[in-house]
C-alpha cells in the first residue's frame, strides 16, 4: 500500500509541475493528459460540493445559489502522517491556510480574478492542495454544475458553455468520472449520467454516485439504481448521505456527518445489506484503489511521454544554444568560432551559393559602362572649346605644325572626367559589401543569440570596409592620373602618318581651314580618349576587386581579431551578452527539463519498487 500511495503522491507532484509550466491540458498530448484524475460531474445542486467535501472531510468550497463553481477546481489531497491540516494554492504557494473558511473565500476571490464578478465561466483551473492525515492521496476536479436554463444576467450560451467545458475535462480518456445524481430525481434524467454515457459509453471510467438518499419520498428507495439494475456501470454504484442544508446551517462537523452517514446505512432497513459498500469513506477508498490500478497501467506510456518531452527540450536547448563558458580562454574561442561562422556565410555571398555577389559584377557590367558613356566629351571636345583651349595654350605664338600644348590640355581635361565614374564604382561596390555584411550577420544562425557580438562584428566589418574603400579610391584615382601622366606615343605617331585629306581641298578659305583643323584635333583627342576609356573600363574593376572585394574576403575581421585577442575577461564576457528574452527562454526550458527529469527519476524509483 505504501508503494501505491507514493504512486499517487507522485502523480500529484507531476500534475502540479504541469500547471507550473502552464500546461492546463490544452492542445496536444501533454503530460497532464497522460495522468488520471477524478472529475466530479453533476447538475446544479446535485451535491457535488458536498461529496467533495466529505471525501476530503472538510468544509472549504464556496456555496450559494446559482453558479458558484465557475472555474475548474483541481483539488489534490495529500495524506500526511501527522501534524495539522493545511491547504495551499498554487497561485499563492507561500501561504499556508489552516482556516478552511479562508480557503473558501480564496477560491471565490481567485475565481473572480479571472472571470470578474460576472457569471462567466473559465477553463483555467484553480489548484488547491490539501495536506492532512485524514485524507487519501487523490486528485479531484470540481467542475461547474450542469444546468438546463440560463438564469438572469447570464448569456443564453451558458448552458452549452458549461456543458462544453465539463465535456472537455471528462472526454479525455484519463479522466475518471464521478457522476453525481440526486436520489430524489429520476436517474433517467440525470445530467451527469447523460454526459458520462456520451463520453464513456462502456462505463469503464464512470463511477455512479447517488446523493440525497435521505430525501427520498417515503416508501421509495434507490435500490434498483444502487444494485446496478436501473443503469448498469462497470463499477458499483455508491450511495451517499451528505449534510442537509439544515446541518450546514447548524455547522455540523464533518466527522460527525460521516459518523451519521455510517449510522444511516448501518441502520437502514433498505440499504443495511449494502452498508459496507456505501458512504463517502468507501467512495474515497474505491476511487483511490481504482486510480492506483490505472496509474500502474499508465506508467510505461507516462515514462515514454516524459522521455519524449525531455528529448524535445534538449533539442530546443541545442537549437537556442547552451549556456556559454565562463573562463576567458573558452570565451575567446567561442567569439572566434562565431566570427568564423559569420565569415563563412559572408564568403558564400561573394563566391556564390548565397545571392548578392553578382551585384558587384552588375556594377562592372552596367553601372560603370553606363556612367562612362554619359561623360560630356561632346561638350568638352566641341569645335568651339577645342578652338578656345588650343588658342589659349598657344598664347601669342600660334602653333606651327601641331598644337602639342593644346592636345595635352584637351586630353588632361577629358581624362579628369573619368574620376567621377571611378569613384562612383568604388562607392557602389562598398554599398554592396556593406549590405552583404548585414545580411550575413542576420543569416549566421550561431550568432542569433548574441546581439552584442552581432553589433561588434558589424562595426568591425564596416570599419574594415571603409578602409578598403579608401584604398580602392586611391588606387582608381591613381589609375586615372596615370593615364594623364604619360600618353601613348604610338597613337599620335600613327596619326602623323595619315594623309591630311581635308587640307588639300581647293578652297583656301582661312576660316574653313581653321575649322577643319580644330575639328580634326577634336576628333583625334576623342579617339584617344575612347582608347583610354576602354582601358579604364577594364582596369577599374580589377582595382576594385583587388582593393575591396579580395580584401573583404581575406581580411575583413583581421583588425577585430587582434583587438579581441588583447581584451580582458570582462570585456569578452560582455561581448557574449545575450538577448535577455533568449536567456529567459533558456532558463524556462532548463527549469522544465529539470522538472521533467525529476519526474522521471521519481517515476523510475516508484516503478521499480
Ligand atoms: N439532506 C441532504 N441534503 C443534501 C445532500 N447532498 C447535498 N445536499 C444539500 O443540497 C444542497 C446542494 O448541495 P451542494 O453540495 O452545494 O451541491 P452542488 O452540486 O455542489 O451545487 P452547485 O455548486 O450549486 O452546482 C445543499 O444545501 C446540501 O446541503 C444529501 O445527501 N442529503
Amino acid at each position: 500500500m505504501a508503494t501505491m500511495e507514493s504512486l499517487i503522491g507522485l502523480v500529484n507532484r507531476i500534475q502540479r509541475a504541469c500547471t507550473v509550466l502552464g500546461d492546463h491540458g490544452g492542445e496536444g498530448m501533454s503530460l497532464w493528459e497522460a495522468l488520471p484524475s477524478v472529475a466530479v460531474v453533476g447538475g446544479q445542486s446535485s451535491g457535488k460540493s458536498s461529496v467533495l467535501e466529505s471525501v476530503v472531510g472538510r468544509d472549504f468550497l464556496p456555496r450559494g445559489s446559482g453558479i458558484v463553481t465557475r472555474r475548474p477546481l483541481v483539488l489534490q489531497l495529500h495524506k500526511t502522517d501527522k501534524g495539522t491540516e493545511y491547504a495551499e494554492f498554487l497561485h499563492a504557494p507561500k501561504r499556508k491556510f489552516t482556516d478552511f473558511a479562508a480557503v473558501r473565500k480564496e477560491i471565490a476571490d481567485e475565481t473572480d480574478r479571472i472571470t470578474g464578478k460576472t457569471k462567466q465561466i473559465s477553463n483555467v483551473p484553480i489548484h488547491l492542495s490539501i495536506y492532512s492525515p485524514n485524507v487519501v492521496n487523490l486528485t479531484l476536479i470540481d467542475l461547474p454544475g450542469l444546468t438546463k436554463v440560463a438564469v438572469e444576467g447570464q448569456p443564453e450560451s451558458i448552458v452549452e458553455d458549461i456543458e462544453n467545458m465539463v465535456r472537455s475535462y471528462v472526454e479525455k480518456p484519463n479522466s475518471i468520472i464521478l457522476a453525481i445524481s440526486p436520489a430524489n430525481q429520476d436517474i433517467a434524467t440525470s445530467d451527469a449520467i447523460k454526459l458520462a454515457r456520451e463520453v464513456d459509453p462502456s462505463g469503464e471510467r464512470t463511477f455512479g454516485v447517488v446523493t440525497k438518499l435521505d430525501l427520498m419520498d417515503k416508501g421509495t428507495n434507490a435500490l434498483d439504481v444502487l444494485e446496478g439494475k436501473a443503469y448498469r456501470l462497470q463499477h458499483p454504484w455508491v450511495g451517499i448521505v451528505n449534510r442537509s442544508q439544515a446541518d450546514i446551517n447548524k455547522n455540523v462537523d464533518m466527522i460527525i456527518a460521516r459518523q451519521k452517514e455510517r449510522e444511516y446505512f448501518e441502520t437502514s432497513p433498505e440499504y443495511g445489506h449494502l452498508a459496507h459498500k456505501m458512504g463517502s469513506e468507501y467512495l474515497a477508498k474505491l476511487l483511490s484503489k481504482h486510480l492506483e490500478t490505472v496509474i500502474r497501467q499508465r506508467i510505461p506510456s507516462i515514462i515514454a511521454l516524459i522521455n519524449k518531452t525531455i528529448d524535445e527540450l534538449n533539442a530546443e536547448l541545442d537549437r537556442i544554444g547552451r549556456p556559454i563558458a565562463v573562463d576567458s580562454g573558452a570565451q575567446l574561442y567561442t567569439i572566434l568560432e562565431l566570427c568564423r561562422a559569420f565569415e563563412r556565410v559572408f564568403k558564400e555571398h561573394l563566391d556564390g551559393g548565397r545571392p548578392g555577389g553578382d551585384k558587384i559584377y552588375g556594377v562592372f557590367d552596367n553601372q560603370l559602362p553606363a556612367a562612362l558613356k554619359k561623360l560630356p566629351f561632346d561638350r568638352h571636345l566641341s569645335l568651339k572649346n577645342v578652338q578656345k583651349v588650343v588658342s589659349e595654350a598657344d598664347g601669342y605664338q600660334p602653333h606651327l605644325i601641331a598644337p602639342e600644348q593644346g592636345y595635352r590640355r584637351l586630353i588632361d581635361g577629358s581624362i579628369s572626367y573619368f574620376k567621377g565614374p571611378a569613384e562612383a564604382s568604388i562607392d557602389a561596390v562598398h554599398l554592396v559589401l556593406k549590405d552583404l555584411v548585414r545580411k550575413s550577420i542576420a543569416e549566421t544562425e550561431e550568432l542569433k543569440r548574441f546581439p552584442t557580438l552581432q553589433s561588434d562584428i558589424a562595426a568591425a566589418a564596416t570599419e574594415a570596409l571603409e578602409r578598403f574603400r579608401e584604398e580602392g579610391r586611391r588606387t582608381v584615382l591613381r589609375l586615372v592620373d596615370m593615364e594623364s601622366s604619360y600618353l601613348t606615343v604610338e597613337f599620335f605617331r600613327k596619326l602623323h602618318l595619315e594623309p591630311e585629306k581635308t587640307l588639300n581641298q581647293g578652297n583656301q578659305n582661312t576660316d574653313r581651314y581653321s575649322d577643319n583643323h580644330f575639328r580634326r584635333i577634336g576628333s583625334n583627342v576623342n579617339a584617344y580618349i575612347a582608347m583610354v576609356c576602354d582601358t579604364l573600363k577594364n582596369s577599374i574593376p580589377k582595382a576594385i576587386v583587388y582593393c575591396q572585394v579580395r580584401e573583404a574576403k581575406r581580411a575583413l575581421l583581421n583588425h577585430f581579431y587582434t583587438q579581441v585577442g588583447r581584451r580582458e575577461k570582462e570585456r569578452l564576457g560582455a561581448m557574449l551578452d545575450e538577448d535577455p528574452a533568449l536567456m529567459e527562454k533558456r532558463g524556462t526550458i532548463a527549469k522544465r527539463l529539470e522538472l521533467y527529469k525529476s519526474a522521471r527519476d521519481e517515476i523510475d524509483a516508484v516503478a521499480w519498487k
